[in-house]
């Protein structure tokens, strides 16, 4: 079995950079999500250290002199953890660690140890160790460098090399056994997918805690499990639904998350089958969140590394209930009105407007518009089976508002 990287993670600090690319409004977003992934794991933020430069740095990600006032900070404050805002390469894990005589964990880290507590049945957890072993693997090389440096000299390369040749092959063995492991589930899942017959599938898609399970809820009375903490769901949840007297399938599944790592997006690609085999995307949109157009267009990335892109897609912008515009001071002559001043229907008459029929706004929560949504669902679900079955139209008539 591979190793969990144990984070109790009581007390840490993140570390990022401001960056050409990456203003300081940008880094401090990013670092908001990184203290929400941090609390996700079980941890708790004591203090942020952002260096501004052209780029990180190769050898440490930040500059040595800010690194010497982190590390003064770590010592003195007890901080058990280093979280890093981006995937650090081997050499730059070894290079801090020596520096900060803690634990140094980078974005991945964080994301797969969540992945890893949270997957329920053996099919995520499977999907987890994968990508945990995927991204072992290239870093293996990299820890071991620095024994075999200390060894060093004529007749200690061989020792050396073998170990790292013996633990290379221990985990690409395990990664082989994983993936057959894996495929064998497929194998039995895709069987039962064919039992579920030709019923038109909408998958919900959107970034996490978004609010995807919620209105799951919702819309199909179940229970599934929703909170507010990121990746509350990793395995997938399929119901049958009807609306009218129209039945149709949903499937609720992982969210997604800005720079999820690759090695993530590989090992899960039969769960997000159930997306690239749906026929309909809800595509779920946080819209009291900041920066929801950012995850939006993650999202939109997301989706099209799994061929999943240009699907039939419903905008549905949730928790309209807590949205609101950062108030506007119509009195200073100075300031600009930017989007954070958008009211709602501000916001409806932006590239929204062009989506028209395509964008739903509601509260899952609060059961906001959830007729306009069904009505919205249920047209675009008839259309499909419509299409798919010509000789049936006549069942399903526009639609009627259910009577309570
Ligand atoms: N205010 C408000 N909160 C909501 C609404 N819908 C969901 N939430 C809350 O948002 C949090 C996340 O909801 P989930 O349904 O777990 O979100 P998810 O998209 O399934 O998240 P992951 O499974 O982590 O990807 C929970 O605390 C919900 O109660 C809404 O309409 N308004
Ligand atoms: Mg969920």
């Amino acid at each position: 079995m591979l190793e969990k990287k144990d984070i109790n993670l009581e007390k840490a600090v993140l570390i990022g950079v401001v960056t050409k690319q990456q203003n300081e409004e940008k880094s401090k977003e990013y670092l908001d999500e990184l203290e929400f992934l941090t609390y996700t794991a079980g941890g708790e933020v004591v203090k942020r250290f952002t260096q501004k430069m052209e780029m990180p740095n190769p050898k440490t990600f930040i500059g040595t002199g800010k690194m010497q006032e982190v590390a003064e900070f770590i010592k003195e404050n007890e901080i058990g953890t280093a979280i890093f805002d981006d995937e650090l390469s081997a050499a730059q894990e070894r290079n801090i660690s020596k520096l900060l005589e803690c634990k140094v964990l980078d974005r991945t880290n964080l994301i797969l140890d969540i992945f890893a507590q949270r997957a329920q049945t053996s099919y995520a957890r499977t999907q987890v160790e994968l990508a945990q072993c995927e991204y072992l693997l290239p870093r293996l090389k990299g820890m071991w460098t620095h024994l075999e440096r200390q060894k060093g000299g004529i007749g200690m390369r061989g020792p050396g090399e073998t170990e790292i040749e013996t633990d290379r092959r221990i985990v690409r063995d395990r990664i082989t056994l994983l993936k057959d492991k894996i495929k064998n589930i497929d194998r039995q899942q895709s069987v039962q997918r064919g039992n579920r017959g030709q019923l038109v599938r909408v998958a919900l898609v959107g970034y996490t805690n978004v609010g995807k399970s919620t209105l799951m809820n919702v819309i199909s009375k179940s229970d599934v499990f929703a909170e507010d903490k990121l990746f509350a769901t990793l395995d997938t949840t399929v119901r049958k639904v009807v609306i009218g007297n129209l039945p149709f399938l949903v499937t609720d599944t992982v969210g997604f998350i800005r720079k999820l790592p690759t090695q993530l997006v590989e090992s899960f690609k039969s769960t997000l089958d159930e997306v690239r085999e749906a026929d309909l995307l809800l595509h779920v949109v946080d819209i009291s969140h900041p920066s929801f157009e950012d995850q939006i267009a993650s999202v939109n990335k997301i989706l099209g590394e799994i061929d999943s892109a240009n699907k039939p897609t419903i905008m549905v912008f949730n928790k309209i209930d807590t949205y609101e515009a950062v108030p506007f001071d119509d009195d200073d002559l100075i300031a600009v009105r930017t989007k954070e001043n958008y009211s709602l229907e501000e916001w409806k008459k932006t590239w929204m407007n062009k989506i028209g029929n395509d964008a739903i706004f509601i509260s899952a929560l609060n059961k906001e518009n959830m007729e306009a949504f069904k009505r919205r669902v249920y047209d675009e679900v008839r259309d499909i089976h419509v299409a798919r079955f010509p000789y049936n139209n006549f069942l399903y008539p526009d639609y009627q508002e259910e009577e309570e």
